[in-house]
């Protein structure tokens, strides 16, 4: 006969007091998934936290469960379990995939991560179909297009819903822009469009607010510097890449996301995105 425990819960599993969105980090063992699920257990507008991966999920799971934050946090092991991680979500945030090491580019890692976001992505459209997506696997400006292709075949596309998380860019733009002027990075947004690789980041230093006026030499260092913040960060870091501040911007940008999805108006951010922009100003060019 089973004793009485003499505890008050029956299901013995805290039920989360928030009202909020499901959330599923996919890839959440690794170097960027594990600080990532932990800043995501913080977030007030996360009621329910999925957290999968090929490797570690039941550690990570029971480690960041016992957090006393108001997600109820699970731990999906295998792709057998993909199915049931994905189920309902409104997020899922992809950092599953390989890192580069030092001397490869990230061009380097899609053989390999173009594989598993396909892989990925297939099982969303089947289990949560309106969910939003934030890419970061790399290469963001290969993965996008991979996974925006895998939801036309499957009839589920909503350019509006696929975004590749390049808020790193803007971040590291925040901080040396910060850093150069002698100013507070809380202070300063600086855009970054284009890609998330090399010449493709563009920062705009002539959007930045508040409006801060550079000259060609600090133009030229701080596009450099802003373009090859990854590279910077493995020389120093011992044959990894960028995985906390990764973390902490894709949590900024996830949060973004969530607040919209709740409704505010005044989120805006950069991501790289489906846009017309390019087919507009050739139109206009042949026209012309
Ligand atoms: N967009 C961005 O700003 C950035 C993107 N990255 C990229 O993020 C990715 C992850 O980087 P790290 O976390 O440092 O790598 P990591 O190797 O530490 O972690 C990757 C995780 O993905 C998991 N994984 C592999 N195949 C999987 C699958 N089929 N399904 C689910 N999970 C799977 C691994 O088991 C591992 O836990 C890399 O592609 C990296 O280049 C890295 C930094 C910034
Ligand atoms: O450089 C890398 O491979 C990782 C990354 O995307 C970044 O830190 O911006």
């Amino acid at each position: 006969m089973e004793e009485d425990s003499g505890l008050r819960l029956v299901d013995c599993r805290a039920k989360g007091g928030s009202s909020g969105f499901k959330v599923a980090i996919l890839g959440a063992a690794g170097g960027i998934g594990q600080p990532l699920a932990m800043l995501m257990k913080m977030n007030p507008l996360v009621s329910v936290l999925h957290l999968y991966d090929v490797v570690n999920t039941p550690g990570v799971t029971a480690d960041i469960s016992h957090m006393d934050t108001g997600a109820v946090v699970r731990g999906f092991l295998k792709q057998t379990e993909l199915e049931n991680a994905l189920h309902g979500v409104d997020l899922v945030i992809i950092p599953a995939g390989v890192p580069r090491k030092p001397g490869m580019t990230r061009d380097d890692l899609f053989n390999i991560n173009a594989g598993i976001v396909k892989n990925l992505c297939e099982a969303i459209a089947k289990s949560c179909p309106n969910a939003i997506v934030n890419l970061i696997s790399n290469p963001v400006n290969s993965t996008v297009p991979i996974a925006a292709e895998v939801f036309k075949k499957a009839g589920t596309y909503d350019p509006r819903k696929l975004m590749g998380v390049t808020m790193l860019d803007v971040v590291r733009a925040n901080t040396f822009v910060a850093e150069v002027l002698g100013l507070d990075p809380r202070d300063v947004d600086v855009p970054v469009v284009g890609g998330h690789a090399g010449i493709t980041i563009l920062p705009l230093l002539s959007q930045v607010k508040p409006h801060l006026s550079f000259n060609p030499k600090e133009i030229d260092y701080l596009t450099d510097r802003i373009q090859n913040g990854g590279t910077e960060v493995v020389e120093v870091k011992d044959s990894t890449f960028a995985t906390f501040v990764c973390a902490y911007a894709a949590v900024k940008f996830a949060d973004a996301c969530l607040r919209g999805l709740r409704g505010d108006s005044d989120v805006v951010q950069c991501a790289f995105v489906a846009s017309e922009v390019c087919h507009k100003s050739s139109i206009v060019k042949e026209k012309s």
